[in-house]
C-alpha cells in the first residue's frame, strides 16, 4: 500500500493503513511491549499533579533534548528494533528523525487528551511519522479554530502497522487525541518519530 494525503484544509496528512505487515507488526509489538522502559509520567492537569492515562517512553540522540517538557529532558538510548523503524519511517517520510516518542494505552481507558505537537523544539511545520502497532483504536482530527478552517472534526481508525504522516501546517492548523473507549480493546503500541531542532 502506499500513502493516500487526507482531504483536510490546512493541513498535510497521509495515511498508509499497510505500511508494516502483520507479522512484522506482531513481533515488533511483543519485543518492544518487552523491552522498552516504560514509565507512567505524572502530568499537570488545571494546577493539579495527576499520573498520565497511559505509559510512555522517550528514546533519541543524546542532543535531541527538550528545554523543558512533558517528559524526561535527555532522551533514553535508540534500541536495535528502535533503528531498524526509524529507517523505515525516515525512508517513507523523505526526512531524517532524532527521536521518538513511544505511547503503550493498555486498554480502552487509556487515552491522550486534544493537543498539537507544536513545542517549538520541533520548529513551525514538524513532520511528524506515527506507526501504530496493536489494538485499532481511534485517532481524532479538529480544527484548532473553527473560524478558520471550517471542517468537522474526523475520526480516523488507526490499525496494526499502518503509518500516519502530519506535516505542513498540520500541528498549526489542527488539533489530535485518542479518546478512551468503553469498549474492551486489547493494548496499542504508538510511535512518533520525530526531528527535534537542536538550535533553535
Ligand atoms: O497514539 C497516537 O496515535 C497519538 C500520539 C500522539 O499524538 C503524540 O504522541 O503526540
Ligand atoms: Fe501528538
Amino acid at each position: 500500500m502506499a500513502l493516500t494525503l487526507l482531504p483536510l484544509p490546512d493541513a498535510e496528512v497521509l495515511l498508509d493503513p499497510e505500511f508494516l505487515s502483520p507479522a512484522e507488526s506482531r513481533s515488533l509489538l511483543t519485543e518492544l511491549t518487552e523491552t522498552i522502559p516504560w514509565r507512567q509520567e505524572p502530568i499537570k492537569l488545571f494546577g493539579k499533579e495527576v499520573m498520565q492515562p497511559r505509559l510512555t517512553s522517550w528514546h533519541g540522540d543524546p542532543a535531541a533534548r527538550y528545554q523543558y517538557s512533558r517528559l524526561a529532558l535527555t532522551p533514553q538510548a535508540w534500541t536495535p528494533a528502535l533503528l531498524r523503524l526509524r529507517e523505515q519511517a525516515q525512508a517513507a517520510a523523505g526526512c531524517n528523525f532524532n527521536s521518538v516518542l513511544l505511547n503503550l494505552y493498555r486498554y480502552g481507558q487509556d487515552s491522550m487528551g486534544w493537543h498539537a505537537d507544536d513545542e517549538p523544539e520541533l520548529g513551525l511545520a514538524p513532520v511528524i511519522a506515527s506507526i501504530s502497532l496493536g489494538a485499532t483504536r481511534n485517532f481524532r482530527l479538529k480544527p484548532r479554530d473553527p473560524r478558520h478552517t471550517n471542517h468537522s472534526a474526523v475520526t480516523l481508525a488507526l490499525t496494526n502497522g499502518s503509518l500516519l504522516l502530519m506535516q505542513g501546517t498540520t500541528q498549526q492548523h489542527w488539533l489530535h487525541a485518542i479518546p478512551k473507549t468503553a469498549v474492551s480493546v486489547a493494548p496499542r503500541l504508538n510511535l512518533t518519530f520525530r526531528r527535534v531542532l537542536t538550535s533553535y
